[in-house]
């Protein structure tokens, strides 16, 4: 594998223990890799070193090879960026602004610019002064993607958007991970990480918690299957009839414990009348509370 993103020992000291301190990891080609953490623990601050707007204390960072302080001009060619805060021209249009960025960036096909526009259905003739917290968003998403980059650097990319707009995100994402792109971004959404990361790195008062696969995470997990059938007789009859592994049962509600794939179990069903089928939280969840569990909400 060839990691296309690489960060070794940066670090940058804003005093009282702000920053980001010795983080080491790297992104290899074609993978998601999602950055986690609490408010305030420095996801932003890396992000703004791979794209050299910042220099650190210490360490340093490349992306395609390319030092990120050094080479930032350079990079730009091979890279789409969404910021956490867009700043925009508020006067301009949508589209104008879209233009302007793409004669920035010498783009003259602009066929994947209206896909994009398609299929995050936007407005593009609104003014951006006037456009919501989503559109912005979704503007600065058309933005990133436009210019067929190789390499994105995503800083809370679905915050704003409504939950299909949030569907039609992860699905890019695995669109373009098909297509061999290289994405790092940062994200407070379990759920989204779920959906669309190989991996993700956990970050946590500066500095890298762990790093989790999260392919085995789905693969390894034992999830809780709460069943709810018509009557208690059912239920009973339903728990010791099969080997699960029953965590307990209250009434017509059985709760069940299974690893990995679940097959037996939903087969298992069909002899029975079942009013509800439900899923306790995941264990991903739980994994990635256990590293926010008694973090500083300093910010
Ligand atoms: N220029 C600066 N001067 C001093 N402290 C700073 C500066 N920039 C960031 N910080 C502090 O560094 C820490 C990390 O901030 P950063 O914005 O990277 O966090 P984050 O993980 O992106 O948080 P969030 O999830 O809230 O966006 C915070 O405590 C922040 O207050």
């Amino acid at each position: 594998m060839k990691p296309i993103i690489n960060i070794e020992g940066l670090t940058k000291d804003y005093g009282n223990h702000k920053g980001i301190f010795d983080l080491t990891f790297c992104v290899e080609e074609g993978e998601v890799f999602g950055y986690l953490g609490p408010n305030g623990a420095g996801k932003t601050t890396t992000i703004r070193h791979l794209l050299g707007f910042l220099t650190p204390d210490k360490g340093s960072s490349q992306i395609l090879g390319m030092d990120t302080r050094t080479r930032s001009a350079d990079i730009m060619k091979y890279l789409g960026y969404l910021p956490g805060e867009i700043a925009f021209f508020d006067q301009m249009t949508g589209i104008e602004f879209l233009k302007f960025m793409g004669e920035m960036r010498g783009l003259n096909d602009t066929k994947l610019r209206d896909r994009l526009i398609d299929l995050f259905q936007l407005d593009t003739k609104s003014r951006i002064r006037k456009m919501s917290k989503g559109m912005k968003q979704k503007l600065g998403l058309i933005c990133a993607f436009m210019h067929d980059p190789k390499v994105l650097i995503l800083d809370e990319p679905t915050s704003g958007l409504d939950p299909l707009m949030q569907k039609i995100f992860a699905a890019l994402i695995l669109e373009e991970k098909s297509r061999g792109k290289t994405i790092l971004m940062s994200s407070h959404s379990f759920e989204e990480i779920e959906r669309t990361c190989d991996r993700v790195g956990i970050i946590k008062r500066g500095e890298l918690a762990a790093t989790e696969n999260i392919h085995d995470i789905k693969q390894k997990r034992r999830k809780t299957y709460v069943v709810t059938f018509d009557n208690a007789v059912t239920a009973a009859d339903f728990a010791k009839s099969h080997a699960f592994d029953i965590v307990d049962i209250k009434e017509n509600i059985v709760r069940l414990s299974i690893m990995g794939n679940v097959t037996e179990f939903i087969k298992s069903l069909d002899k029975y009348t079942v009013l509800d089928l439900d899923t306790e939280r995941s264990s991903l969840e739980d994994i990635f509370m256990h590293y926010y569990g008694d973090s500083e909400t300093d910010n």
